[in-house]
């Protein structure tokens, strides 16, 4: 038998028919979850076509974009548009029969903190949902992916999608991490390496000693934030740590269908003379913790480096993007990293608010109060994760160093509630995303490890956490 990539397995695996001669196929989707955001447009398309969804409960409703993450907070939105979004999707949860978690249920959260969470993210399986971080279930040996509204009505009403096969690109991590390095730091290394458009077209399957000693919450970065190398999935071959994480999930099969799952995971890797279309190895010994310095994650750099040297830029493209760059960000070429004074703490996202990250940020915060000069937030990827906190007093290592201790949602991850920037707010931030505006118009996005912006905040300027250490 030809030997087969992972992708290809679970592809094969979810193929129903091929469609035509340029490859498409018609791919079964076992799960997906939905949002208020993006959302609205396919429900009202099933409804004016008088469809039915076919299979709710392959499906789970979740508000996170929108809503507020005041710490005491009640079902109602604070804007009206948001409100509106969430009556829409709350009547779409009753007509269509599928299970919500509104804003103030114990178990919302953002999407992909949520979904696998509920144990609903097993491997093998193909989920597509209507948001770009769906590759985040990569790291369970899942095969997820963003979709846009029309996909969402097509899927909702079929439990299919019309699907091209991507190229594949295996990512060799390897090496061992150094002190104060994590898996954000590894990720955006890779995207610096290979550009933000470097992956464009592949699904990429990371390997390697770093991934195998790397635990769950950081494997998830990864996955999650392959996005903004441009791929459109990630994935890792599933091993004991993923199937200790899941074991105790609401959702994930018990008794004698686990045994009968664990026969079929135990096939999810790539066979060993399987051939990618691209390979890339990454040496991660030598990796110090990153950050963003411009408006695209692969504007990184090394903490202990300086800003890009325009006069040495001879490429004019280049030289172009990084003046604008340069110039958004309210940065001088050539400039110490570690001179770059924030205002804003932010430590949440999808990327990096699940309970190890926030176990993280708390080590490095214990005994210390962040600058005065710094407005800092922690806004837990879920409220079961919030809860934990609690439980386990990180939650008042945080508020003792100065954060305020929010409630779930994406909140300044894309300031689409009302935690919002102002222009000129620079702000630390352990999100995915530095884009122009993204936390706010005119604001300043510098992307880091929530450890990294822990040291940040106390120390009111872009720090090499490892001092703190
Ligand atoms: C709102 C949604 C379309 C978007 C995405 O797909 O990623 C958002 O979650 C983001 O992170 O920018
Ligand atoms: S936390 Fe950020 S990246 Fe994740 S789904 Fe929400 S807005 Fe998108």
């Amino acid at each position: 038998m030809k030997p087969k990539t992972l992708y290809e397995k679970l592809i094969d695996s979810h193929t129903i028919r091929h469609l035509d001669d340029e490859g498409n196929v018609l791919l079964y989707i076992d799960r997906t979850i939905l949002n208020e955001y993006t959302s609205p447009q396919a429900f009202t398309g099933l409804r004016q076509a008088s469809r039915q969804v076919w299979s709710p409960k392959a499906a789970l409703l979740n508000v996170d974009h929108v809503n507020p993450t005041r710490p005491l907070r009640n079902a109602e939105m604070t804007d009206a548009g948001g409100q509106l979004q969430v009556n829409y999707f709350r009547e779409n949860s009753r007509d269509f029969n599928i299970e919500l978690f509104d804003v103030t249920d114990k178990r919302q959260g953002i999407e992909h903190v949520v979904f696998h969470e509920q144990g609903m993210c097993l491997p093998g399986m193909v989920i597509a949902a209507g948001d770009s971080h769906t590759t985040t279930y990569g790291a369970f040996g899942a095969f997820g992916f963003g979709i846009g509204t029309s996909e969402i009505e097509h899927l909702l009403a079929t439990q299919t999608l019309v699907y091209k096969k991507l190229k594949t690109m295996r990512a060799n991590l390897t090496g061992t991490l150094g002190h104060g390095v994590t898996a954000k730091d590894v990720i955006i290394a890779f995207i610096a390496k290979i550009s933000a458009s470097g992956a464009t077209g592949y699904a990429i399957e990371f390997t390697g000693e770093v991934v195998d000693a790397l635990n769950m919450e950081g494997r998830m970065t990864i996955c999650n934030m392959a996005v903004e190398a441009g791929a459109r999935g990630a994935f890792m071959a599933p091993d004991a740590k993923v199937y200790d994480y899941i074991r105790s999930g609401v959702k994930t099969p018990k008794g004698a269908l686990w045994d009968q799952a664990m026969l079929a995971w135990q096939q999810l890797y790539s066979d060993s003379d399987a051939v990618f279309d691209a390979e890339i190895t990454l040496d991660c010994t030598s990796l110090t913790p990153m950050v963003t310095w411009g408006i695209s994650p692969d504007q990184a750099v090394m903490i202990n480096d300086k800003t890009p040297n325009l006069e040495a830029t001879k490429d004019e493209a280049a030289y172009r993007d990084i003046q604008k760059a340069l110039e958004y960000m309210g940065l001088e070429s050539n400039t110490k990293i570690t001179d770059i004074k924030i205002s804003h703490a932010f430590i949440g996202s999808c990327t990096n608010a699940r309970i190890e990250d926030l176990r993280s940020a708390a080590t490095i915060l214990q005994g210390h109060k962040i600058a005065n000069h710094v407005k800092a937030m922690v806004v837990p990827g879920s409220t079961q994760v919030r809860e934990q906190a609690e439980r386990e007093g990180i939650a008042q290592i945080f508020i003792e160093a100065g954060f305020e201790w929010r409630q779930s949602g994406c909140s300044m991850c894309l300031a689409m509630n009302e935690d919002v920037l102002e222009a000129g707010d620079r702000c630390a931030s352990s999100t995915n995303r530095n884009f122009i505006g993204r936390q706010g118009a005119g604001a300043r996005t510098h992307l880091m490890s929530p450890e990294m912006v822990a040291a940040a905040a106390i120390k009111g300027y872009l720090t090499d956490v490892r001092e703190f250490m």
